[in-house]
C-alpha cells in the first residue's frame, strides 16, 4: 500500500513532529506552525523542524501552505493513518485485548473471490486452520473514509489472526494471505465465525475489504449491495 511505505519511510523523529502538529490541531484542519515555535516544543534547532516538515510533505504526510511568518499545515489521510499505526501499536501494548469495528457498504467484485477461494492449496488450509470450508467466494466491502483510515490498526491485532501460507502448482505461484476472525453485524442480523481475509497480492486497494465464512453471508444476512454492515475484529467470541 503507498500509505505505509510513505510511512515507513519516515523516522521516529520525524514521526514525533508529525504527531505535535496532529496535536496542535493539524488533525482535524489547518494548524498555524512556525519553524522556531515547533523547534521549541520538539527540543531541537529551527533548522531541523525545518527539515522533519519538509520530509513529512515529501512522505506525502502532510500539506504546506507557505506564508511571510510560517505555514498552514494539515495532516493528509496518509498522514492520520501513519499516526493511527502508532495509536495501535500503543493500544497492543497497554490493552490485553485490543477491538476494531470498521463500516462499510456491500459491492460486487470481479468475480475472482469464488476461484481463488475453491482453490486445493488455500482449501486445505482453510480447513486446517481456520476450521471450515469457506463458501466460494468473497464477500466485498468498500470501507468508508473513516474506516479506510482505520484499517492500519489490523495490523496490531493477535487475538483470532491466522497466517495462509503461499504455495505452487508447478506453473505458478499463489501469494500467502492473512485471515482475521470477525463478527459481522447487518440490519437483518448479527454472523459470528466470519473472517476478513486480506490477500498479499490482491487487484483491490486499501479500500476495500473480502469475508470470507462457512455460509454465503448474502444469504444469511439477506444482503444486497450497497446494504451497510460493521466488522468487529479482535474482540471476545471472534
Ligand atoms: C485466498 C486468496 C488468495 C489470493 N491470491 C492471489 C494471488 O496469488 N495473485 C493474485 O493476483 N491475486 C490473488 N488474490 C486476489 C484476487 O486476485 C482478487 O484481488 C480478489 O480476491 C478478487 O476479489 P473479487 O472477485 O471479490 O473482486 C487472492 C485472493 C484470495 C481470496
Ligand atoms: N461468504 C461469502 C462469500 C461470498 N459471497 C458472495 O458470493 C459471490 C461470489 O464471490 P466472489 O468473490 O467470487 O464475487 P465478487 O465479490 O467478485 O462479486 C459474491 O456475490 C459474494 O458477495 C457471500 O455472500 N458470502
Ligand atoms: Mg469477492
Amino acid at each position: 500500500m503507498a500509505e505505509s511505505a510513505a510511512a515507513s519511510s519516515v523516522s521516529h523523529d520525524e514521526l514525533a513532529a508529525l504527531k505535535r502538529i496532529g496535536l496542535d490541531g493539524g488533525l482535524s484542519g489547518r494548524t498555524k506552525v512556525s519553524c522556531s515555535g515547533l523547534a521549541e516544543r520538539l527540543d531541537a534547532s529551527a533548522q531541523t523542524a525545518s527539515r522533519r516538515l519538509q520530509r513529512l510533505d515529501e512522505a506525502g504526510l502532510l500539506n504546506r501552505e507557505l506564508l511571510a511568518d510560517g505555514q498552514l499545515v494539515t495532516l493528509t489521510d496518509a498522514g492520520v493513518s501513519a499516526l493511527r499505526r502508532e495509536y495501535a501499536d500503543y493500544r497492543r501494548l497497554f490493552e490485553d485485548d485490543a477491538t476494531l469495528s470498521l463500516d462499510g457498504t456491500v459491492t460486487s467484485g470481479m468475480g475472482e473471490g469464488r476461484h481463488y477461494i475453491s482453490l486445493s492449496g488455500y482449501m486445505r488450509q482453510f480447513r486446517e486452520r481456520l476450521g471450515y470450508e469457506p463458501f466460494p467466494g468473497t464477500l466485498n466491502v468498500e470501507l468508508t473514509a473513516e474506516s479506510v483510515r482505520s484499517r492500519g490498526e489490523m495490523d496490531a491485532l493477535e487475538t483470532g489472526t491466522t497466517r495462509i501460507d503461499g504455495w505452487e502448482d508447478g506453473d505458478r505461484t499463489f501469494g500467502p494471505a492473512t485471515c482475521y476472525a470477525a463478527r459481522i453485524d447487518a440490519d437483518a442480523g448479527s454472523y459470528d465465525g466470519a473472517h476478513v481475509i486480506v490477500p498479499d497480492r490482491t487487484h483491490h486497494d486499501e479500500t476495500q475489504l473480502e469475508l470470507i465464512a462457512p455460509v454465503k453471508l448474502r444469504d444469511e444476512l439477506a444482503l444486497e449491495d450497497g446494504d451497510g454492515l460493521t466488522v468487529h475484529l479482535g474482540g471476545e467470541g471472534t
